[in-house]
């Protein structure tokens, strides 16, 4: 049994502490809003991203964040992948605890990593850092739907450790040492996920879908293989299984807000109505920055971007696409 304290208590961070339970962990959970933490030690619910989810009753809440990870020997960090810089500037975390990222983005204006932020704003040496990531969508986690997710670390124990840590009767993790690789499949997807969303709204099928997931994966493969990731773990579960995971799925934030422009909506408008966040639309920026960078075509990631900052029209994104100069199929 470990103690663990989960940062951020949306949907992912909610779902993660719940699945920890089920190894009877000793969990906490870190909500900034104390109304939140009321609902959860209480009436062992969280109705703002679970309506209908009963929680353990063993996962407390917290919103004191130094109170929340006293004594904690694993920390998982479940926060929007924008915000993590400043809200770990304001938290101290414990010596030697070994700290879990989940986010799944790139951040704007340094197109750094989580992991890489994670070092820059602690020092915490990335020995001590893990990444989950995968095909999971926190609905059907925490309805113990099965699922697997990979941990990256740059050691190899960190990883064994956290596999363990999380490996449910419903819940499998495969361990990788490809943390860059990991990372930039969890982020770059969400961006694709927006440009199936948009044809999926504006009425195409199953084939545009399949199409833009597979040209996706090569432009995910092209950055990949530029920035040093082994080009295998795309193929694996923190590419092509998240990949088709939210490209998929109605649950999945992304492809929702794609849709919802693909049928008409402006990027305002969605995202005022909703509380939670879909990380591609803030990463797809950082990540084509990252194209740019490495001088690699990631023409559907450029098309989501002119997209979003309202250069074109969502349903010019698939014509641009199909406009392209005719080329032989390779990565
Ligand atoms: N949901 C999923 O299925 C999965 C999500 N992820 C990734 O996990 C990360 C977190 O996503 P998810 O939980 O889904 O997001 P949600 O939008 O569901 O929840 C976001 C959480 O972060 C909190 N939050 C928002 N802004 C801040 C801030 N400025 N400072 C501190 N806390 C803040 C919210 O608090 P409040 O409620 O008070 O607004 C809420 O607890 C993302 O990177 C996502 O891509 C990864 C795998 C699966
Ligand atoms: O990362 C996810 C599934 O693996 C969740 O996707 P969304 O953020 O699009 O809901």
């Amino acid at each position: 049994m470990s103690t663990v304290t989960v940062m951020g208590s949306g949907s992912w961070g909610t779902a993660m502490a719940s699945t920890l339970c089920d190894n009877d962990h000793r969990v906490t959970l870190w909500a900034r809003r104390p109304e939140v933490c009321s609902k959860i030690n209480t009436e062992h619910r969280n109705p703002d991203y679970f309506p209908d989810l009963i929680l353990p009753d063993h996962l407390s809440a917290e919103s004191d964040p130094s109170r929340a990870m006293a004594d904690a020997q694993f920390v998982v960090l479940a926060v929007p992948s924008q915000t993590l810089r400043e809200n770990l500037g304001q938290w101290r975390l414990p010596d030697n605890a070994i700290v879990v990222s989940l986010a799944k983005g790139v951040e704007v204006g340094t197109g750094m990593r989580m992991s890489e932020v994670i070092m820059e704003v602690t020092g915490i040496s990335p020995d001590r850092i893990a990444v989950l990531t995968g095909p999971n969508l926190s609905h059907e986690i925490a309805a113990r739907q099965p699922a697997a997710a990979v941990v990256a670390s740059a050691r190899q124990e960190t990883a064994i450790a956290v596999q363990q840590l999380f490996h449910t009767a419903t819940f499998r993790p495969y361990t990788n040492n490809d943390v860059l690789g990991c990372e930039l499949g969890g982020a770059t997807k969400n961006v694709i996920a927006l440009a199936v969303g948009v044809a999926a709204g504006m009425g195409y099928g199953a084939n545009s879908a399949a199409s833009l997931i597979t040209r996706g994966l090569a432009e995910i493969i092209r950055l990949g293989e530029a920035m040093g990731a082994d080009p295998h773990t795309f193929s694996g579960l923190a590419g092509i299984g998240d990949l088709v995971a939210t490209c998929s799925s109605p649950l999945s934030r992304n492809r929702t807000f794609g849709e919802e422009l693909g049928r008409g909506r402006t990027v305002g408008e969605i995202s005022g109505s909703t509380r939670q966040v879909a990380e591609g639309v803030k990463s797809c920026k950082s990540i084509k920055a990252l194209a740019d960078r490495y001088q690699v075509e990631m023409p559907i990631t450029h098309a989501v971007c002119a997209v979003i900052d309202g250069q074109i029209a969502p349903d010019a994104l698939v014509q641009t696409l199909l406009a392209r100069a005719a080329k032989p199929e390779r990565y």
